[in-house]
């Protein structure tokens, strides 16, 4: 008998997409089970932010490792030293807590975030709001209908409650928008993908973690996902820095590039 027939026929295989959508779910909500806890045993500050911060990252990338040993890790704190997950098959983006300086506070607009990028490309991931109830997956995800722009009725977006974007001045001038000030990003794309509002727009900065699973969950429910130019958004650079991002159901995602991007 050969060596390759002692072996089984997938034990060497990599997990199915829908085996990591999964698992990105289970660790999301896990993950945000233990931040209900601490935040219930904490009192409002910043020692509940820098703990939450730290025992969900702690927790998640140690999940991450007994799940998937042979796999990268890029959490937003865990090192930013780029070589142990430069040029890695399978990586992990995490942000253990996204809104940190909210659930410090006691609010509810915070998240974590799971996301697997295999060889640069995105292909799972999933955002938990333990505060809100919600946890939505990639794989899961109901399709958003790409319903049309009405022109009169104008758009409503979603920006960062803290940093709002320079580019609604330019959208505002092109037809209606109503703005939405969210925390979190988690937040702001499921705002998106649940339908109360048409785009989330952000720009000035962020980095991949802050935006990996909610591009993952949001590309699910069939949202286009780029930056402002247009561009794809980065996954697996060796500086996680992201600039900016547009995310909308196709139609929407068209009218606000066409404004953003002359043509
Ligand atoms: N201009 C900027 N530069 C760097 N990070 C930014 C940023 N604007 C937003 N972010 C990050 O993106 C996440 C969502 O931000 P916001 O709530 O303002 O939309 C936050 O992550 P953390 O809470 O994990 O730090 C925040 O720090
Ligand atoms: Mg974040």
């Amino acid at each position: 008998m050969s060596a390759a027939r002692d072996v089984p026929p997938d034990a060497t295989a990599e997990p199915t997409v829908a085996e990591d959508a999964a698992l990105a779910r289970e660790l999301a909500e896990a993950t945000g089970a233990l931040l209900m806890t601490l935040r219930e045993d904490t009192a409002p500050g910043r020692s509940r932010e820098y703990r939450g911060d730290a025992e969900a990252h702690d927790f998640l990338v140690g999940a991450l490792a007994r799940h998937r040993p042979t796999d990268a890790v890029l959490s937003e704190e865990g090192t930013q030293d780029p070589a142990p997950r430069r040029g890695a098959h399978r990586l992990w983006i995490v942000d253990p807590l996204d809104g940190s300086s909210g659930y410090g506070r006691g609010g509810d607009e915070w998240g974590v975030h799971v996301a697997l990028v295999v060889d640069g490309a995105l292909v799972a991931g999933a955002v938990a709001l333990p505060a809100r109830d919600e946890l939505a997956d990639s794989e899961t995800v109901a399709r958003v209908p790409d319903t049309p722009v009405d022109p009169d009725r104008g758009l409503t977006v979603t920006v960062s409650r803290s940093r709002p974007p320079a580019e609604l001045r330019r959208l505002a001038a092109a037809f209606p928008v109503r703005t939405r000030a969210m925390s979190a990003a988690g937040v702001k794309t499921l705002a998106v993908v649940d339908g109360h509002v048409d785009a989330y727009l952000h720009s000035g900065g962020q980095y991949e973690w802050d935006n990996a699973a909610p591009a993952a969950v949001a590309m699910g429910a069939g949202l286009r996902v780029t930056r402002l130019d247009g561009r794809p958004l980065p996954f697996g650079a060796d500086d996680p820095y992201s600039p900016d991002l547009l995310i909308a159901r196709p139609a929407v995602h068209e009218a606000i590039l066409d404004v953003l991007v002359p043509r």
